[in-house]
């Protein structure tokens, strides 16, 4: 087709031109293709430094500096006795965190922060996934041999020890359970922005943590009977959250295992927060299929989690999460084709994706169970 071939002519054109250093500089001088050879420019010297800005970020969490600015303007000498470094350090940290915008540097030398920084201070989630970052840090520094499957095991499947097909005990439970928990808040309220329980009586949710995400669905819906299962020390610490939080009552929490167990009860919408991507693909028909033996007729699924091809956000989906669930050791993000196909597979039609617009954005995916019942099962 023409289109086609001019497409093709016009990717090897700029295939051997941006690979010759002449013409890259001849760009840069002229006006007229300036800007975009300084934005290209900026974007590659970003991708070969972002582990810098990483680390930098990850001292600033850690050390908290931006609690320290709380109240106001510091200099840098001021922090030096609480930051345990020489001023000249504290100067370095501070300087190289204005360049991230996440402080801002005064005329009179004082440090203040800035709308980032604000933006950081305000979301613990955010500070909880930097401050985990060190695992995934570590398991990405020979990334060739992570990919060849030869790294050998990884710290992120150990901080996961479901992925991996092992026991969950206490003790594992619990440091995953609290970073998923943190990161609930930019997690339920964006998807219950886009997905209304207005007009559904009960929800299941598999897989629920230790109930943040069910919380905050029965804060908004008052009239919603709701479920949630996990594994049984999980469901444990749910239990005492939602009791603590004065729901105990009313969130009925099951200690189970999806994938031996059934689920608990039926209902008119059954979700999976943030656990497919967990999975690989007979996994994820499996947990579908129980989902849907769990639906009253006509009842939906609901899937919401960050998936690979994300609009506007492609580096969340194939980058991030693509290499986060590598080193984690099972799972992969999906495009919402693949996982409609997997819903398909396990009986479901009518399948609709909707995006949350937050800071993490995420795919609401849902599916129908026939109100015929199992004769949609293919
Ligand atoms: C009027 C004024 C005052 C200002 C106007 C100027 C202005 C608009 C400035 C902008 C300032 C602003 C509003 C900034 C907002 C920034 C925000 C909200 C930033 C939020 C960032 C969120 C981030 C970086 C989230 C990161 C999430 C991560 C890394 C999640 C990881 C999740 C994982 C690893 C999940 C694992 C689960 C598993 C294993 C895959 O199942
Ligand atoms: C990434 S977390 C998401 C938790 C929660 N939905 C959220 O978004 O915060 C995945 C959850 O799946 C649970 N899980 C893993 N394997 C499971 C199994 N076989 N049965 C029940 N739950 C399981 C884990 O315990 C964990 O709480």
């Amino acid at each position: 087709m023409p289109g086609e071939r001019i497409g093709a002519a016009w990717r090897k054109l700029r295939r051997e031109k941006l690979a010759d250093r002449e013409f890259r500089r001849s760009a840069a001088q002229n006006p007229l293709t300036r800007p975009i050879a300084t934005a290209s420019a900026r974007r590659l010297f970003d991708y070969t430094a972002g582990f810098v800005y990483s680390q930098i970020l990850k001292a600033v969490v850690e050390l908290d500096l931006l609690a320290l600015l709380a109240d106001g303007p510091r200099k840098a000498e001021d922090l030096s006795g609480p930051l345990r470094m020489s001023p000249e350090a504290v100067k370095k940290l501070l300087d190289a965190a204005a360049a991230l915008d996440l402080v801002e540097r005064l005329e009179n030398g004082s440090y203040e922060i800035a709308a980032l920084g604000s933006a950081l201070q305000g979301e613990t989630g955010v500070r909880a996934m930097i401050a985990h970052h060190d695992m995934l840090y570590a398991d990405l520094a020979d990334p060739v041999k992570l990919l060849r499957g030869e790294a050998g095991e990884t710290r992120l499947s150990r901080f996961w020890p479901y992925a991996g097909g092992g026991e969950v005990g206490e003790e594992g439970a619990a440091p995953y359970s609290e970073l998923m928990a943190a990161s609930q808040t930019f997690v339920a309220d964006d998807v219950l922005d886009v997905f209304s329980f207005g007009d559904r009586n009960s929800l299941i949710d598999l897989a629920g943590g230790d109930g943040a995400f069910v919380e905050t669905v029965a804060r908004r819906w008052e009239h919603l009977a709701i479920a949630m299962a996990d594994l049984p020390p999980v469901a444990e610490r749910a239990r005492q959250r939602l009791a603590a939080a004065g729901l105990g009552d009313r969130i009925a929490v099951h200690g189970l295992d999806l994938f031996a167990d059934r689920p608990p009860g039926e209902a008119d919408v059954v979700s999976f927060v943030r656990v497919l991507h967990d999975h690989d693909d007979e996994r994820v028909v499996a947990l579908l299929k129980l989902a849907h033996d769990a639906l009253t007729p006509g009842g939906e699924v609901m899937v919401a989690e960050p998936i690979a091809d994300m609009p506007g956000a492609a580096r969340v989906g194939h980058a991030y999460f693509g290499f986060y669930l590598l080193a984690m050791g099972s799972g992969r993000p999906r495009t919402s084709a693949e996982i409609a196909e997997l819903m398909e597979r396990a009986g479901f039609w009518s399948v609709r994706t909707r995006f949350t617009r937050g800071a993490l954005p995420l795919a609401v995916i849902t599916a129908r169970r026939s109100s015929e019942g199992p004769m949609w099962r293919i």
